[in-house]
């Protein structure tokens, strides 16, 4: 098609969120403490509630029964930053509100929109792999502070610590494979800013390259990969990276 972006040889970009498509401040700084402010007046209401028991009964048999030592979980949780998936689905759905009132706006790095736009243009599949629960992933890229805000139309499937397991799992990248097995493994490509992730998923088959990006730590300046990372997602600079690993890897 003319003018478009040459995207090679990927049939679907699998992207990360904290730290490769938002600033990692956004999640810390931002989502965490949002949830944790509204968390004693929501389980104040909501803690007998049947629409809450799916999210309190997930949670370990110590503190399902006991509203404190259920809000102080969630607290020690959150400061360790535990990706537990009853966490994770918590999370989720404190946001919801945020969200939907306009109090939460993602911040996407100014290059990732028209990435995912252009990549979508171009017949390419976008999905997205995050600790953050499938719902929460969705509240994001629904609300995001592109124009227009709604980014959650052009992507096509989600994958969490639930439905894949967890992000530095070489089998959690080979059972997302296994959902779209009409996709050779060589023809998907991981973005992430976890190396010990974009190692998980080279080991599937997949390619994957690692993202440096404006509040990241900086990479371990002793991992093979690192010296490869990219810092502002553009066909070119993903099509050069993946060629550059790929040289370096077969040699
Ligand atoms: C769905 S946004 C919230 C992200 C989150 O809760 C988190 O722990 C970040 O995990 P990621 O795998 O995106 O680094």
């Amino acid at each position: 098609m003319a003018n478009q972006p040459d995207f090679g040889r990927f049939d679907v970009l699998l992207l990360d969120i904290e730290g490769t498509v938002c600033p990692i401040s956004f999640v810390k700084d931002v989502l965490f403490p949002y949830a944790l402010n509204v968390l004693p007046d929501f389980l104040a209401e909501q803690w007998d509630e049947p629409s809450f028991a799916g999210y309190r009964n997930a949670f370990p048999d110590d503190c399902r029964n006991d509203r404190s030592a259920f809000e102080a979980h969630v607290r020690d949780l959150v400061a360790r930053d535990v990706k537990a998936p009853y966490l994770k689905a918590l999370q989720g759905h404190l946001w919801t509100k945020g969200y939907e009132s306009g109090v939460l706006k993602a911040p996407l790095f100014p290059d990732v929109p028209p990435f995912i736009t252009n990549a979508h243009a171009a017949g390419k599949k976008i999905m997205i792999y995050s600790s953050g629960s499938v719902p929460a992933q969705k509240l994001l890229f629904a609300h995001t502070t592109a124009q227009p805000p709604d980014m959650s139309v052009v992507i096509c499937d989600w994958f969490d610590t639930v439905n894949a397991g967890p992000k530095t799992d070489v089998a959690s990248y080979t059972t997302i494979l296994s959902h779209h097995p009409d996709i050779s493994p060589a023809r998907w490509i991981f973005l992430s800013d976890n190396l010990s992730e974009v190692d998980a998923a080279r080991q599937s088959g997949m390619h994957s390259i690692p993202a440096v990006r404006p509040g990241n730590a900086p990479l371990p300046s002793h991992h093979p990969l690192s010296e490869f990372a990219v810092s502002e997602f553009t066909p070119a600079s993903i099509a050069q990276a993946a060629a550059a690993i790929a040289a370096k890897t077969s040699a």
